[in-house]
């Protein structure tokens, strides 16, 4: 792996920008398939460049999933977990598909086991096909008929799968002409997710009646043109405070779009940070650093290594809550900050599933991390030394390219030097 030393000595205001954001981008990928508004043209608009890693991969699933059937289609997801919890569904409910998944040995080992069993519930019957490797490949055999129409899935362990099975069920609406549901057994976490789920099938024209914990497709109506993608929330969680520190701003802060990583904006303001909007869907901080915060995993999960690094710079003690689900990230997300505040000077101390995080009387001159592959550590390390003006020597900046390919050019921007 290699090394970038990252010097924030030289900062200077710019207007930086967010890549699209790969959640939306996946679900909107996904319903354009089914509903024939294939290429999505929003997408097409993006610079090739800075395409999320995890958004290529899901639309060379659906290409793969788009080809006649017949011969096995191999599809990588990589690092991607709700690209390939998302396909799996997809291959699952087009009939005669013969897929096989593989993906990185992190990937393997980050739970999927639910979704799987309730696959096989449901389509199993009527020959569903799915063996696993050790952890690849996962190879799955598609049935050409259904019985049955509804999914059982937990909730406690991924939104993704509850994600996955409404998209299916949209599809399985799509060609059978009768509800399909999903019913979530238990508390769900994430639950933002769905909502933004249920919010994209709306806008590509499927009726999504709730009742308790059961979510069931009941009609589709086409809408008159696919709709627009927005930037991504969590990506603008590091440029926010990125911006902060230097008195620049961000484009394509757009409040309309309900992820759940905007909670930030509403998450710093106890801590004495104001969002300001402006025009063009612009926006910046502004205010000084005056308390801690405090933050829940379930609702925001992956705002809480952002949301770490700026508590590493507040004048008190933050807390992380429900920070059980960060371990089956990219990397075991909570060990990534326990060691980033420790890399930093600071210290955690966790009780059950709370982070208490106290910051160092003073930022060190320099620190050093490793993302250990993980997107959003190596994010926020830089985001810390920016925030800091502590100089940082990351191991592992490359994968920054699963949601972000232009974070380091976006750095580069606003004065952060970088060399290898
Ligand atoms: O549905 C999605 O697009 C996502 C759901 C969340 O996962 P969990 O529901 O597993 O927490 C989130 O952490 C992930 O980055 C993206
Ligand atoms: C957890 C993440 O993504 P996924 O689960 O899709 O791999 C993330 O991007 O932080």
């Amino acid at each position: 792996m290699s090394q970038l030393h990252i010097d924030p000595s030289h900062l200077t205001a710019a207007r930086l920008t967010p890549p699209v954001s790969k959640s939306d981008a996946q679900r909107a990928l996904v319903l354009a398939h089914l509903t024939g508004h294939w290429p999505l043209s929003s997408l097409q608009s993006e610079p090739e460049a800075d395409l999320p890693a995890d958004v290529r991969v899901l639309k060379r699933g659906v290409e793969a999933l788009r080809l006649p059937p017949g011969p096995l289609r191999d599809v990588d997801c990589a690092d991607g977990g709700a690209p390939f919890r998302i396909l799996v569904t997809q291959a699952a409910v087009t009939p005669g598909a013969r897929v096989r998944f593989t993906g990185t040995p992190r990937l393997g080992e980050r739970p999927h086991g639910a979704l799987f069993t309730s696959l096989r519930e449901a389509l199993g019957p009527k020959g569903l096909a799915l063996t696993e490797g050790k952890p690849w490949p996962v190879e799955l055999h598609a049935p050409e008929g259904t019985q049955n129409p509804v999914f059982r899935v937990p909730g406690d362990q991924s939104s993704q799968y509850a994600s996955s099975l409404l998209l299916g069920s949209a599809a399985l609406f799509l060609r059978e002409k009768r509800p399909w549901s999903v019913e979530i057994q238990g508390t769900l976490t994430s639950a933002g997710y769905l909502e933004l789920t249920l919010t994209w099938l709306r806008r590509f024209g499927f009726t999504v009646e709730e009742s308790a914990s059961r979510f069931t497709v009941t009609a589709y109506q086409p809408p008159q043109n696919a709709p627009a993608l927005p930037g991504d929330w969590s990506s603008l969680g590091y440029l926010l405070l990125i911006a902060w520190r230097t008195g620049g701003s961000v484009e394509r802060a757009d409040p309309a779009n309900a992820h759940p990583d905007q909670a930030i904006l509403r998450l710093v303001q106890p801590a004495g940070l104001t969002p300001v909007t402006g025009p063009d869907l612009t926006m910046r901080l502004e205010g000084k650093a005056r308390a801690g915060l405090v933050a829940s995993g379930k609702e925001c999960p992956d705002l809480l290594p952002t949301l770490a690094a700026l508590g590493c710079v507040l004048p008190a003690p933050s807390t992380l809550t429900d920070v059980g689900i960060l371990r089956v990230k990219e990397s075991d997300r909570l060990e990534g900050i326990r060691t980033l505040v420790a890399a930093y000077g600071g210290r955690t101390t966790l009780e059950g599933e709370t982070l208490t995080l106290t910051p160092p009387s003073a930022p060190p001159a320099h620190f050093s991390m490793n993302s250990h592959g993980d997107h959003r550590l190596a994010m926020v390390s830089a985001t810390l030394s920016v925030l800091s003006g502590a100089r940082l020597t990351l191991t592992g900046p490359e994968c920054v390219e699963k949601s972000f390919p232009g974070f380091w050019r976006q750095m580069e921007r606003t004065g952060v030097r970088l060399s290898e």
